[in-house]
């Protein structure tokens, strides 16, 4: 996005980047034509807009909600637009672009590009500074890995909910951990400083009214929310907080292997260089247990090439920066006169 003109910034419009998620959707609203740095001319925050959890008509409206308050905070109107990426939870299947698409489409002027993905692919672009190539970990309440080659072609791992096998994301960590407070409770599994940590995290008394605590509300990330005292307990020397903390860095290097594997990031002999985004909280690091760093060394015993970031920027702009580029190609052809 370097532009080293030093004159005025002619207006070109503007670009929208969403980032949808269970929890928050976020709405970034950059310049297109814009210098330099990234830097967003507004950012709006709303609720939910995963069509799984709140539905198709709430989920569009949050879309519609957010985008138009990016706007207004931008002192732009809709005309100004150029291009927009939602990239939204929930977007797993085409028939699922499709219908974002044809909403859009129903929204916006004709002359305005559209891009429609799952919530990763913004990620990975946070990370890459837009460029849709290379691999993408997400460790948050769920997990997910995310791959796209330099010739389009995807792959993902993960991602189907904690039913579906998401171990290592914050919710599969944290429910071992409680089973592990259960058994060793009944006698079923070796005791566990978790006991102990959990419920003096949870202000409880007895692993009996975790039970209880548990039915209350059994929402993921009200449970994935225990994996810090789970990482503590590791650092106390806790072997069962620790093999929680082992099994699911295998968990998370698995994805990762399997989606570069499928895809041939690393060329066919295996050695070849890639980029792997690494986001969300569990991978956030701790000095004395690193999740993040443990599931990177497991992986490059795999693949030696891979190049671990931290994005900088958040998804949102990612997802604004794939509108950005996706404008730059489009601006190339109209200059052309096509
Ligand atoms: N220091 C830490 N070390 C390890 N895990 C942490 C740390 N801080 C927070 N977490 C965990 O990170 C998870 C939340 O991460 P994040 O905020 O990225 O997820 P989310 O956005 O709610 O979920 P998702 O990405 O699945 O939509 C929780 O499981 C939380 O316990």
């Amino acid at each position: 996005m370097d532009n080293h003109t030093n004159g005025p910034i002619e207006d070109l419009g503007v670009v929208l980047g969403v980032d949808g998620g269970t929890t928050n959707t976020v709405c970034v609203c950059l310049p297109y034509g814009s210098t330099g740095q990234v830097k967003c001319l507004s950012r709006a925050v709303a609720g939910s807009s995963n069509r799984n959890s709140v539905g198709e008509n709430a989920a569009m409206e949050t879309l519609e909600n957010v985008m138009k308050e990016a706007l207004s905070m931008a002192e732009r109107d809709w005309s100004e637009v150029r291009a927009v990426c939602l990239a939204v939870s929930g977007v797993n299947h085409p028939s699922d672009q499709k219908r974002l698409l044809d909403w859009l489409r129903m929204k916006f002027p004709s002359h305005v590009k559209f891009y429609v993905e799952n919530d990763a692919v913004a990620a990975l672009a946070s990370g890459t500074m837009g460029k849709l190539h290379g691999c993408v970990l997400i460790a948050g309440t769920g997990s997910i890995a995310y791959g796209i080659t330099e010739d389009g072609r995807e792959a993902r791992a993960a991602g189907a909910g904690p039913v579906l096998g998401d171990w290592g994301s914050g919710y599969g960590i944290a429910a071992q951990a409680l089973t592990a407070v259960i058994k060793a409770h009944d006698g079923r599994g070796p005791l566990t400083r978790l006991t102990d940590n959990i419920l003096k995290e949870l202000q409880l008394s007895s692993p009996d009214e975790v039970i209880g605590w548990t039915y209350a509300d059994a929402s993921w990330a009200r449970i994935a929310a225990l994996v810090p005292v789970v990482v503590s307990s590791a650092i106390e020397g806790d072997e069962v907080a620790n093999k929680i903390l082992h099994e699911s860095v295998c968990d998370l290097a698995d994805c990762v292997i399997a989606v570069v594997r499928r895809l041939q990031l690393c060329g066919e002999d295996g050695k070849g260089r890639f980029p792997l985004v690494m986001v969300g909280g569990v991978l956030e690091s701790n000095k004395k247990w690193d999740i993040g760093k443990e599931v990177t060394k497991c992986i490059s015993k795999v693949y030696p090439g891979i190049n671990p970031i931290q994005p900088e920027v958040e998804p949102a702009v990612g997802a604004a920066l794939l509108a950005w580029h996706m404008c730059t190609k489009e601006g190339k052809t109209v200059q052309n006169g096509t």
